[in-house]
């Protein structure tokens, strides 16, 4: 890689539609060196899709992504699948594959053609086991597990992928309070830029330096929790009443409240 640089990533100026229907409208954001950055905004807001340009699923109609200071246009697929990993949200399996199965398949983009599993890539996949937490579910079946036990080891997945960008969409959906932290604390502790879409807004506000909020396709604010998540932008994005206090370490707690809940 030649030069330096200084963003894990950045979104410059990117639209999305679909038909007529504009998804994306001129979205930038950038994720620093290491920095956790999460997405939040209202269902339908277009946080899925936005991740789903950046990992190369969808084709953005126009705008420019770069990771690690190259062009996603200018590197190859297989490229990319080396320098990031998705944790998605679902994660249906049709097959019987076992949870050490499922973890070595992260090693994918790193295998040549041949697909032979190296050394690097078993002890990649042990690292990333004892990451999650999971080395003791290694041999059971990954469809017979809970959808929390699921939720780890996709995580595992990731971290077997040894990604220089992680990008988690919805990382904490089906978990208990201890594992939501588990796995931001995890995605923290790697050293990597993460870039999450989040709902928990008490986790956002947690764990993410700085947060981009999208609302109907369009980025409405973008900053650090303590400064953007007030009242008046939580009832203009999500028309909810809430009140914001100062938790631990200054960080914004939101405290949403009945009055005025309009179903
Ligand atoms: N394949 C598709 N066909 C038609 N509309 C789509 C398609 N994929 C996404 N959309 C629409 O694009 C918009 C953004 O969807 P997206 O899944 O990105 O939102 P989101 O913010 O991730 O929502 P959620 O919080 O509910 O997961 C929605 O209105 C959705 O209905």
């Amino acid at each position: 890689m030649k030069g330096a640089f200084m963003q894990d990533l950045e979104v410059k100026n990117l639209s999305f539609s679909l038909g007529k229907k504009a998804i994306l409208q001129d979205i930038s954001l950038s994720v620093k060196r290491g920095e956790f950055v999460g997405i939040i905004g209202p269902n339908g807001s277009g946080k899925s899709t936005l991740l789903k340009t950046i990992y190369r699923v969808l084709q953005p109609q126009a705008g420019e992504i770069s990771v690690l200071g190259r062009r996603l246009q200018d590197i190859s697929l297989s490229e990319s699948a080396r320098l990031m990993a998705v944790m998605g949200q679902f994660h249906k399996v049709n097959f019987d594959f076992t949870v050490e199965d499922m973890v070595m398949m992260g090693r994918i983009p790193h295998q040549g053609i041949s697909g032979r599993i190296s050394a690097q890539d078993r002890q990649a996949v042990e690292r990333a086991l004892s990451q999650a937490g999971i080395e003791k579910l290694a041999k059971r079946r990954f469809a017979a597990l809970s959808g929390g036990e699921q939720q780890r080891v996709v995580l595992a997945r990731a971290l077997a992928q040894e990604p220089r960008l992680l990008l988690l969409d919805e990382p904490t959906n089906h978990l208990d309070i201890r594992y939501q932290m588990q796995i931001m604390e995890i995605a923290a502790g790697l050293g990597v830029g993460v870039l999450a879409v989040l709902h928990d807004l008490n986790l956002a506000a947690m764990y993410c330096q700085r947060l981009y909020v999208l609302k109907a396709g369009r980025l409405a604010a973008a900053g650090r929790p303590a400064e953007i998540l007030t009242p008046t932008l939580i009832h203009d994005v999500y028309g909810v009443q809430c009140e914001v206090i100062k938790g631990p370490e200054g960080r914004p707690v939101i405290v949403y409240g009945r009055e005025k809940m309009a179903v």
